[in-house]
């Protein structure tokens, strides 16, 4: 069972974009550090999820892909894209 969609989820780092705190805010921290630092982490995410998924377990596989998708959100937060950009894509 999923605690959050996809949706909800990027509702929730506009927020805390917008609102949170570096210091407690994972999501605040990365956005204050800029495209260049979300950047290095989606080509981070992107390998682990590669190397998961050649060499470890779906679970640790589908963990990965949660994690690229969070800082896949992120970017789009600090770009000031929206889901719907991205959707029209699809
Ligand atoms: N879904 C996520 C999520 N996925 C991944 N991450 C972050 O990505 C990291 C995983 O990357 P790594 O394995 O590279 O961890 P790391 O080595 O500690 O990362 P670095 O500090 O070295 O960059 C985690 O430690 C988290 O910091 C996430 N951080 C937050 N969320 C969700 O985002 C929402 C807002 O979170 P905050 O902004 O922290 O309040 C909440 O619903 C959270 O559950």
């Amino acid at each position: 069972m999923a605690s959050k969609t996809f949706e909800e989820l990027f509702t929730e780092l506009q927020q805390k974009a917008a609102t949170g705190d570096p210091s407690s805010s994972r999501t605040a921290q990365l956005v204050h550090q800029g495209v260049h630092a979300i950047g290095k982490k989606v080509v981070e995410e992107a390998a682990e999820v590669w190397m998961a998924a050649e060499y470890q377990s779906d679970q640790e596989t589908a963990e990965e892909i949660s994690q690229l998708l969070y800082h896949l959100q992120v970017m789009m937060v600090a770009k000031g894209l929206t889901l719907d950009d991205v959707y029209a894509h699809l």
